[in-house]
């Protein structure tokens, strides 16, 4: 059986931009190496949850290694927390955070991001500033920065079991049961937790709602006053005064491994904690790369070498790149497609000529679209280039959007994805 490469690089996905000639960021960029593997293959498009859906990644990824989202998923907080070494018993509710900026009334958000330039080191600082000054009523909490302005936060009552079918406070994400989804426009407000339809009259999930928002409350007023803060604002930052939180979830998944759902042994290299906590909970093997230097080439020539060596150990390697997600929700197409030209030189430039690709099955798509114009997640479809092994080419010219939509794998749903890629591995 071949081995299987996945490569998924966050938010690609993107619509016609008039100032880079009406095409989109991926069509716009200098992509020799994707173009190659895309004329050697076959390309469609993805539905990675399903038509009509903007997902979080974190319901996307599911769906690319072959779950059902709508039957395992549990919310994006037991995720990011699992990763990131929090417990997370039934009935403890746990959350996706971001450090934000909000004006001195509390709830009126100037920046859901702090300006993307809080560094890890001072919400380390902030985030124990929290743990030791705020407190709950019965209850406990364990608060944690991960990376830049995002964070985790578990709550635990003293006395019962909380439920996690309760409002985000961070506007930018609704909820549909269990999934988060990206709005296309919000209120730029810090919105007040409430039990979710069909909740209004659950005692947990009424003091879950509670606990979530005497948190926010008592963090803003910690946040407000710490010296990190008073020390951004005098360098003419904006400070990280609030925590936005979503995606609430009560307990962990419970995936069947993959070594069991495919008899497959995947490693995983991923920078993002809710993807460590998808590769940790689905029984993929986390592959240690360095951690970011902020240096696109070094970091990705060095994923690139890494994939070389460890694609041996395993059936397949799942790789998940962050890169072009992020100019996405900044609305900055020209740093996205920048972003897309470095991981074709330095991640497949580096990779694609010492791979064996009679023995691999070369996968490149997306979890989702993030689009310049929206600064949001979309339902568009993403491209999918499926290259190496027996494949034949299908007369793809080159890795987009309009070019995939035009493949002979047609459209294809995120979860029908590994049990296609398996099949073709055997061929
Ligand atoms: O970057 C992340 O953490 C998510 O993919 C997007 O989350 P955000 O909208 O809170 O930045």
């Amino acid at each position: 059986m071949k081995k299987i490469l996945y490569v998924v690089l966050d938010g690609l996905g993107d619509t016609p931009i008039k100032e880079l000639g009406d095409k989109t960021p991926l069509e716009a960029a200098l992509t020799p190496h994707m173009d190659k593997l895309a004329q050697k293959g076959k390309s469609g498009v993805v539905h990675t949850v399903a038509k009509g859906v903007a997902p979080e990644s974190d319901i996307a990824v599911i769906s690319l290694l072959g779950y059902d989202a709508h039957e395992f998923y549990t919310g994006r907080g037991p995720l990011e927390s699992f990763a990131e070494g929090l417990k997370v018993a039934d009935g403890n509710v746990a959350f996706r955070v971001n450090f934000a900026t909000v004006q001195d009334d509390g709830r009126t958000i100037k920046d859901r991001r702090v300006g993307r330039n809080l560094t890890t080191e001072e919400a380390t600082v902030l985030a124990r500033e929290i743990n030791s000054k705020v407190t709950l009523t019965n209850a406990t909490f364990e608060f944690k920065n991960t990376i830049g302005h995002r964070g985790i936060l578990v709550i635990r009552s003293m006395h019962s079991q909380l439920s996690a079918w309760i409002t985000n406070t961070d506007p930018a994400y609704d909820r549909e049961g269990v999934f988060g989804l990206a709005k296309e426009t919000f209120e730029p407000y810090v919105a007040e937790s409430q039990p979710m339809p069909g909740y209004e009259k659950s005692p947990q999930a009424i003091e879950a709602a509670a606990l979530l928002n005497e948190f926010t409350q008592k963090s803003h007023k910690v946040l407000q006053e710490a010296a990190i803060n008073k020390k951004r604002i005098a360098d003419g930052k904006v400070p990280a005064n609030a925590i936005l939180s979503r995606d609430a979830g009560d307990h962990l998944p419970k995936f069947p491994p993959m070594a069991d759902y495919y008899h497959l042994k995947f490693g995983s290299f991923v920078e993002m904690p809710v993807e460590k906590g998808i590769a940790l909970l689905t029984g993929l093997s986390i592959v240690d790369v360095p951690s970011r230097t902020g240096h696109v080439d070094v970091d990705y020539s060095v994923w690139a070498k890494i994939a070389l060596q460890k694609i041996a150990d395993f059936d397949g390697l799942y790789i998940h790149i962050k890169g072009p997600d992020e100019p996405g929700h900044d609305g900055d197409f020209k740093a996205k497609k920048a972003s897309i030209e470095a991981i074709d030189k330095h991640f497949f430039g580096n990779l694609l000529p010492h791979l064996n690709m009679k023995e691999t099955i070369v996968v490149v798509t997306a979890d989702h679209s993030t689009p310049c114009k929206l600064k949001a997640h979309s339902p568009d479809p993403v491209p999918l280039i499926v290259t190496g092994g027996d494949i034949k080419s299908d007369g793809t010219v080159s890795f987009s959007e309009k070019a995939a939509a035009h493949g002979s794998l047609g459209e294809l749903l995120g979860k029908d994805l590994m049990g296609l890629f398996i099949k073709l591995a055997k061929e």
